[in-house]
Order: structure tokens, then sequence, then C-alpha cells
């Protein structure tokens, strides 16, 4: 247990000082992240099952192997886990087999195993997902078996050389022939070739791929379809198939991102995927209830994001926070000794709002996650889909909004840790180069945000009438009546100022977009003319989203008064935090005066010194272990000089005192200078 091991585990002077006087129970919030004891308990029994096993360690540092050996180990490592946990009798209590895999790589364990991605996770994450939430039962019966076992591996195809954002555009086409009863799965130029799926490379045998349904010369639009992509045994590719992988990426280098091309690959009608539209043998295509059904494997993907990024932000802040704790530089006081970094009020302005964020992007993905079973449930049901604009525009904008606010978390957690936070022996790097393609992947940001745009624009024009509203934006019902000032500064009152501003921005865009179409613009157009703006209003919507969920989250807490009593700072600290960066827009809505901006700064300059001498117990009590954090500068022992130090040591360029490319270039070059 991570709190007892604190009393006997070695941590240098400084950490051992940080960790002598916490107010609150660690484990208690430990709890909160792993959702409940029990998966507390699940997940270190698994930590200790994979970490003490030697087959799942490196045997270099993956930044010293070449590409092709990263994607070996990596693959080595993912099958070797697929094959210990469906037979290893300790895991048989959490479920075994397929059910352990799933969860161990539905949790922060996939980072610690495979530190630069991994072969299997669009197998793991999208194609499972397909199976489980786009097929029907007796399609179910059929995959999911082969697919847990890992008789087959796939892949989610979707994106093309040519199209990724704009769905309707794919080029790839599925044509039914009511003769053969199959589809004939074609890329008809070089821009419909599939490009970028993980796992599609080297690794897949099957994928699921998006493309256009066309039957009896009507296009349908794109439609997911199984197409077995590699022979069983042999995995040459098959005919009519051209795959392989795109080359090197910024980051998460073991994925074998792949390209895919179709020639008249002809599949079976059963192997469209039908959870949700049908072809008959005759060819009749069966409607769904929502054309935007077949997006769902995306939605699902946007949720997992919310958590995958909050685990990337929790592995930055252990290791800056750790970091800033155990290095002293310069003076405060002349002449006096060389304080902690972490005692700079600056130092204290990069972690703290980032550990608190961690909060509050878990509990506004938590919710994300209960509206994402609802839909689910209703859509088994056969019930309505009201929800489904709700659960479309809340995902687009938590995705957005936490995949760029822990990108640029990460990359101040580098900053924080000055020229050692760049080596990639901090993890630092990695970190980052494997957090920003969340900014692209399932769905490129900007996109996401101008989607929730539509959304808020449609809610405002509905409010205006008197409509329906979808809970996210029910506040929209006050917008004619409520004056635009607040005056209370709680975090209530700051909450309303966020709703006010909304409300102010998109009054102003809506007039805007009106004027556009009464001097003749088309409504396109005129939206394009707008998107700077409808952006922006966006993301403000998306800040409000997530105050007040942190708000709401914390009124419904029933734990200890310790651990509520930090959760309440760490909330005044992310909402002044918030309010005080997009403080422009507040003050030109009209809901914040100087003056009460000034008092908002001050606060937070009181919450920074009031938490400080909590930092490092905050990030010790996100329980990650070390071998999860992979840090010279964020272990828990804070021994950071040595771990530089040996590490270095490992550079294949030390292996020898002077290197064969002194004989070959330097030493011609010094002699003819002699
Ligand atoms: C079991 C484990 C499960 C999950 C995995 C867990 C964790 C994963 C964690 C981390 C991942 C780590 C590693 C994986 C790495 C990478 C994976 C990456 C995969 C991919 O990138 S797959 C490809 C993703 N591609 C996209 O996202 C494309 C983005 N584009 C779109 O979504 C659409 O084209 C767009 C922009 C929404 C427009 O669509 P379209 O042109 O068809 O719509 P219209 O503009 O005509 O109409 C809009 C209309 O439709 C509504 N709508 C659109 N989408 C949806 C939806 N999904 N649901 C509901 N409604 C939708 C929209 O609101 C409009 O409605 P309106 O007309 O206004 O009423
Ligand atoms: C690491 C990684 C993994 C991936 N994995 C997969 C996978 O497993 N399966 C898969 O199918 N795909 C995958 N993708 C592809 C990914 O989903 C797409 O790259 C993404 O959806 C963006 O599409 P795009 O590349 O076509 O960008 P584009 O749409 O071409 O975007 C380029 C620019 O154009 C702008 N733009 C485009 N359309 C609009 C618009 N309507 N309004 C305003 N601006 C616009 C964007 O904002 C952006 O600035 C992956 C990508 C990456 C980087």
């Amino acid at each position: 247990m991570a709190g007892k091991q604190v009393q006997v585990r070695f941590c240098v002077p400084d950490l051992q000082k940080e960790r002598a006087n916490c107010s609150f129970n660690k484990e208690e919030i430990t709890n909160i992240f792993d959702g409940g004891e029990h998966n507390t308990e699940t997940r270190r029994k698994l930590q200790n099952i994979i970490f003490s096993d030697p087959n799942l360690q490196d045997p270099i540092p993956p930044d010293y192997m070449s590409h092709e050996q990263r994607y070996e180990n990596e693959l080595r490592k993912a099958v070797y886990v697929m094959k210990k946990f469906m037979t290893d009798p300790q895991l048989q209590d959490i479920g075994g087999g397929p059910e352990a895999i799933k969860w161990m790589y539905n949790s922060i364990l996939r980072h610690a195993i495979h530190k630069d991605g991994n072969p299997l996770m669009l197998h793991f994450g999208m194609f499972l997902g397909a199976i489980m939430g786009q097929m029907s039962e007796e399609q179910q019966a059929e995959w999911l078996p082969k697919a847990m076992s890992g008789e087959i591996i796939g892949t989610y195809t979707q994106t093309e050389l040519g199209h990724g954002t704009f769905l309707r555009g794919l080029e790839t086409t599925a044509t039914y022939d009511p003769v053969t009863d199959e589809f004939i799965i074609h890329s008809p130029t070089i821009t419909a070739t599939k490009w970028w799926p993980g796992g599609l490379g080297k690794t897949s045998s099957f994928a699921v791929v998006m493309a256009q349904l066309h039957i009896r010369g009507q296009n349908y639009g794109p439609h997911p379809f199984v197409v077995q992509l590699r022979e069983h045994v042999t995995h040459a590719s098959r005919p009519g198939i051209t795959v392989g992988e795109i080359g090197p990426r910024l980051g998460l280098n073991s994925n074998d991102n792949g390209f895919l091309r179709f020639d008249n690959v002809r599949i079976p009608r059963t192997n469209m995927v039908m959870k949700h539209s049908k072809v008959l043998k005759d060819g009749t295509y069966v409607k769904p209830k929502s054309a935007k059904l077949s997006y769902g494997v995306m939605v699902l993907t946007r949720v997992g994001i919310c958590y995958d990024v909050c685990w990337q932000l929790m592995r930055a802040t252990t290791i800056a926070t750790r970091y800033a704790a155990v290095r002293h530089q310069s003076e405060l006081e002349v002449g006096e000794a060389e304080p902690q970094i972490i005692e700079y009020q600056t130092q204290q302005y990069k972690v703290l709002p980032m550990i608190a964020s961690v909060y509050a992007i878990w509990f506004a993905a938590d919710t994300l996650r209960h509206t994402y079973m609802e839909v689910q449930k209703n859509i088994n049901k056969g019930s309505d889909l009201d929800l489904l604009p709700e659960l479309h525009a809340s995902s687009c904008a938590l995705k957005a909004l936490f995949s760029t606010d822990v990108t640029d978390g990460i990359s101040v957690m580098r900053l924080g840790c000055g020229g050692h936070g760049y080596l990639a022996s901090s993890n630092l790097p990695r970190i980052y180069t494997s957090t920003t393609p969340s900014q692209t992947y399932e769905g490129e940001n900007t996109v996401l945000w101008l989607q929730v745009a539509r959304f808020l624009i449609k809610s405002f024009r509905e409010a205006s009438k008197g409509g329906r509203l979808q809970p996210s934006v029910a506040y929209f019902k006050n917008h004619q009546t409520q004056t635009r000032r607040i005056t209370d500064l709680s975090n209530s009152g700051l909450v309303s100022g966020y709703e006010r501003s909304v409300l102010s921005m998109l009054e102003a865009v809506a007039k805007q977009l009106q004027q556009y179409s009464e001097e003749g613009m088309r409504y396109e157009h005129a939206w394009n003319a707008c998107s700077v703006r409808l952006v922006n209003v966006a993301k403000v919507h998306a800040r409000y989203i997530v105050c007040d969920q942190f708000v709401k989250a914390l009124a419904k807490y029933e734990g200890s008064s310790g651990v509520r009593q930090i959760m309440d700072q760490l909330c005044r600290l992310y909402m002044i935090y918030s309010v005080t960066n997009d403080q422009g827009i507040l003050l030109k809505s009209g809901a914040l005066t100087p003056d009460q901006c000034n008092l908002l700064e001050e606060e937070l300059g009181e919450l920074l010194a009031a938490l400080r001498p909590e930092a490092v117990n905050l990030v010790d009590a996100f329980d990650l272990h070390d071998e999860v954090l992979d840090s010279t500068l964020g272990a828990w022992d804070g021994d950071v000089y040595n771990r530089l130090y040996n590490e270095a040591m490992k550079s294949p360029l030390n292996k020898v005192d002077v290197p064969d490319a002194y004989y070959k270039y330097l030493q011609p070059l010094m002699k003819s200078n002699l």
C-alpha cells in the first residue's frame, strides 16, 4: 500500500520533509482516481505482477532502439501480456483473460508497459469498440471471441490520404453486388488510400473500414465494414490488398500507423457492421435511427481520450512537482541557502494549477462517461436518442479542451524542470509527444470546436424561442432576463460569470451571422466569416462545463473533511486560474470589473501559498509507480542527480572513450589544421 510504503522507503531529505506533514488521507484521493478502493487494489495487484516480470522489461532504453526494434519490442510485450493474462491463475479473481487485458489497457498501466505506443492499442480500443458498439448481437457472437482471444487482430481505418476531417468526403467505396451477395471494397484514387490507422502497417489481420455504401448506383454515405487484410498463419497481405507502414512520426513510433489500398476486394454482405444500418440480401437498405450512430466508435474514443490525457497530466505533474521540491537554485534572500525552486511563487503557479486541473478533468470526464453510458443504454433499449446531440457536443468540447490543456500543461512542466526537463530520461519529452497528437486524432480540435459552436448557436436560437434545451446549455433559458454583471466572487458566482460571458459572446456572433445573411451572404460563408469568434465561444462554454462539474462534484463529495478541504482549495484554484486567464473575455462581456479581477489575482497568490506545503503529497496521492513515471526527475525517492548520471552512462556513445567517427572525420580535419 502506498500509504504504508511512505514509512519505510528511502527518499531524499527534501522529500522526507515534504511528506512529513500531510493534512489529508492520500489513500482516499488515490481511490477517487482509481474509481474506488477495489479498483485501487486491482491496479496495485496488476502492477506487482507486471513490474516484477522480467519479460516486460526493455532490453535497452527504447530511445536507443531502431524503428524496427521499437516495433518488435512493443509487439513482443503486447503479445506476452495477452498470453500471460489468458493463463495466469493470479489474474482469475479480477476476471482473468480478456477482461483483465481490457482492464489494464484502459488504465494508466498501459503507459508503463508501452512507453511510445503499442501496436495493439487500436485493437483493444477501436476495433473491439466497433465490435461491441456497432455490431448486431449475431455479429458480435462471431467476431468478439476471435478478437478477444487474439485469433484476429484489428484496427479502425477511416482516415484517407485526402480526407480525415470531412467524413462525407471519404472516397473508399463499398458497392453491393446482389448477384454474389457481396460488397466490393475499392480505393478508386490515390487520395482514397487509407492513411494513419494505428496497428495497420504490419500488425492487423483485419480492419473495420469506413467506406461509402453504394447500392444500385445510389450512395448512402460512410458505413463500417469488416475486411480481412492478411492471411491466417502466413500473415501475407491478401489479394487486392496493399498495406504497409507510413514512416516515422513525432511520437508513438511503435504504433505501426499504416496505409491501405483496396483493388476490388470482395467481402460477404454480412461483413457490413450492422447494428444500426443494414443491407438485406435483395439490396434493400435499412436506415438507422440516426445517420450519426455509425460515428459511435469515435464518440467512445473521445471519452477515452479525456481520461488518457488526464493520466498523462498526472505523470507530468508528479515529475515536475517532485523535482521542484528537490531542486535548489538561486537565492530568495541574499546570502541564504538556495531554496527549493518550489518556494518561488512562479514555480508554484506552474505546478499547482496543473495539479488542480487533474481533478477538474477527472470529474468532467466522469460525467461525460455517464452521459455516454446513458445514451448507449437508450440505443440498446431502442428508446429515443434525445441526448445524442448533448453527448456529441460535450464529447467534442471536452476532448478538444483537455487535449489542448494537457499538451500545454506538459510543456509547462517540462519548462518547469529547466534543462533536465529536455532530457529523454526525464520522460517529459515522450509524455509530450504521446499527448500532442490527441489534439489531431479523433477529430482535429478546431473542427470539433466548430461542432460545439454549431450546437451552441442552435441552442441559443432555441432558447430565444422558449424551446427545449439540452442539459449542458440549460443555462441559456435565463439569457434574456439576466444582467451581465456578477456580484459575488464565490465559485458559483464565477460559474455564472462564465455563463454570462458565453451568452454575451453568442449574442454578438449570432448578430454578426444575421447581419451577413441580411447582406445576402450564404449561411455557410457567413459561418466561415464568423468562425474565429465561434471557436472562441465554444472554448469558453467548455471551460464553463468543467468549472461547473468541478463545483458540482465537490458538492456531492462524501469523504473525509481533510480531503474535502484540500479539494475545495484545488477547486477554488482551478476556478480562479481559469477566470484570470480568461479575464479579457469576462471583462469584455461585463461579467467582471477590473477591481474584481484584482481581488481574484490576490486570492490566487494566497491559494498558491496555502497549497504549496501540500504539493508533493498531492502528487503522491496519484499513486503513480516509478515504472509508470519512468523518469529520472520524478521517481519517488527524489534521487535525481544519481539517476541522471546513471542514465547518461547508458548512452551508446559512452561505450568507448574515442568513437570511430572521430577517426573518420574529426581526426583528418584536426590533423590538417596542425
Ligand atoms: C474499449 C476502449 C474504448 C476506447 C478507447 C479508449 C481510450 C482511447 C484513449 C486513447 C487513445 C490512444 C491511442 C489511440 C490513438 C489514435 C486513435 C485515433 C483514431 C482516429 O483518429 S479515427 C478517425 C477519427 N476521425 C474523426 O474524428 C473525423 C472527424 N470528423 C467528424 O467527426 C465529422 O466529419 C464531423 C466533423 C463531425 C462532420 O460530420 P458530417 O460531415 O457527417 O456531419 P455534418 O456536418 O453534415 O452534420 C453535422 C450534424 O451531425 C451531427 N453529428 C456529427 N457527428 C456526430 C456524432 N458523432 N454524434 C452525433 N451527432 C453528430 C452534428 O451535430 C450535426 O447535427 P445538426 O445538423 O447540427 O443537428
Ligand atoms: C497519431 C495519429 C493516430 C491516428 N490514428 C488513426 C486511426 O487509428 N484511424 C484513423 O482512421 N485515423 C487516424 N488518425 C487520423 C486522424 O483522425 C486525422 O488526422 C484527423 O481526423 C484530422 O484529419 P486530417 O489529417 O485530414 O486533417 P485536416 O482536416 O486536413 O486538417 C488540416 C487543417 O485544416 C483545418 N480544417 C479542416 N476542415 C476544416 C473545417 N471544416 N473548418 C475549419 N478548419 C478545417 C483543420 O482545423 C486543420 O487546421 C490518426 C492521426 C494521428 C496523428
